[in-house]
């Protein structure tokens, strides 16, 4: 290229269409995501964590007899090897919880002998098993935090309910397990967001894929993508009461603050999923009596419309969700990241049955040459 000639810079990637997807498909203009083609609405209403991630490998939901022998599968690889439990335990507390997912992909991967063997198969074999030990991994971690003991994986328990029962000790009532539930299959794919597409980048030098995903938990972690549901609660701790939302906001903005949980790349008119977790959160307010925590979502939700008409995303409503579920703030990026690893590992195997080394362009705009 000539020096005259000025390429387009399309910073942040934004507006840029890599490559194609059949994973999952995000409708701004009519503010719907499909998984294989099903709105993500139907799938939140009558699906299973379980069938949502097999569709979301495999391309269909599971038969019967299919979903049985997956749900055997992911039961069997649920407990974690001594060497990640050790490592957990070494790890200080200071770390973030993000810290800790990404230290132990890192390590369920160094622990595989299989882990440089990238056939198909065997790609799918360690997607499972990471879907099926990141439940583990994130509720250790909470409990550790707290000096409670690991509680076991139960296997009479489907995913979701085991989760929570590892976290907390028990099985909550059913308004909170399916409010949970709900939020991992809305979390589970979004296209090329920016965790995915480090996955992809990493898979595309034919790297392994626990690497990829150890990329993406890193992607995942800051503030504007993931790390955002936790800063959603501080956000709220901070403000404290609705009473105090709008004030709180005009100094925020007037500061040039980003307000957490608010915006999207993709979606400038809403983002589809907000609607179901909202009735999520709707539930849980109902079933802990917290009138108040909604009072405060909604005012800031409204100012923020009034101030700058920008709407929620969907980590607006799953921070409050999951602190009234009881998870520790800390916890909630890594609750996105243990239901994102069934997107995250479906587009490291799509990206690896056709794959063109990512490596894009840049625009040089240091010191002309020049010579010692
Ligand atoms: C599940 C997810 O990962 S969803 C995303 C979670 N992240 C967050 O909630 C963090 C807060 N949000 C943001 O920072 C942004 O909205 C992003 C990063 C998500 C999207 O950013 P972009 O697509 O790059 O939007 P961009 O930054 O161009 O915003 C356009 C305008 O809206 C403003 N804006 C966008 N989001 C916000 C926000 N949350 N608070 C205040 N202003 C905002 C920008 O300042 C900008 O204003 P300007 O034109 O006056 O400079
Ligand atoms: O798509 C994005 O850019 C971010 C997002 O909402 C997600 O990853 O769920």
């Amino acid at each position: 290229m000539s020096e005259q000639e000025q390429p387009a810079i399309h910073k942040g990637l934004a507006g840029v269409v890599v490559d194609t997807t059949a994973i999952s498909s995000v409708n701004p203009e009519t503010n719907s995501l499909l998984y294989r083609g099903y709105p993500v609405q139907e799938l939140a209403a009558d699906c299973s964590f379980e069938e949502v991630a097999y569709l979301l490998w495999h391309g269909e939901l599971p038969t019967d007899d299919a979903l049985l022998v997956f749900e055997a599968t992911e039961r069997e690889n649920r407990p974690l090897d001594p060497t990640v439990k050790r490592v957990i335990d070494d790890l200080p507390l200071t770390a973030h919880p993000m810290d800790v997912v990404r230290t132990a992909v890192s390590v369920i991967g160094a622990d595989d002998p299989d882990a440089e063997v990238s056939t198909p198969e065997s790609n799918l074999g360690k997607s499972v098993r990471l879907f099926a030990q990141l439940p583990s991994v994130v509720a250790y971690d909470q409990r550790r935090r707290q000096g409670l003991e690991l509680v076991e994986p139960h296997e009479e328990l489907d995913y979701a309910e085991n989760f929570l029962y590892m976290t907390f000790g028990e099985v909550p009532d059913p308004v909170v397990v399916d409010a949970f539930r709900v939020s991992l299959i809305l979390y589970a794919e979004h296209s090329f967001n920016a965790s995915t597409f480090t996955a992809r980048v990493i898979a595309s030098t034919l790297s392994d894929l626990y690497s990829a995903v150890v990329g993406a938990v890193g992607a995942l972690k800051g503030p504007l993508h993931g790390g955002a549901n936790e800063a959603v609660m501080h956000v709220f701790d901070e403000i404290g009461t609705a009473d105090r939302a709008e004030e709180w906001l005009d100094a925020a903005l007037a500061e040039k603050r980003k307000i957490m949980g608010f915006g999207h790349r993709v979606y400038k008119n809403g983002d589809s999923r907000v609607p179901t977790m909202k009735a999520a959160l709707d539930a849980l307010v109902e079933h802990y009596d917290r009138a108040d925590l909604l009072e405060l979502y909604t005012t800031l939700e409204n100012a923020m419309g009034e101030r700058k008409n920008i709407k929620p995303n969907l980590d607006y409503p799953s921070g409050p969700a999951y602190s009234l579920m009881g998870f520790a703030t800390e916890t909630f990026t890594p609750l996105f990241a243990a239901a994102r690893v069934t997107g995250w590992t479906a587009h490291v195997m799509e990206q690896l049955a056709s794959n063109s080394l990512i490596r894009p362009l840049s625009l040089y705009d240091g010191p002309a040459e020049r010579h010692l």
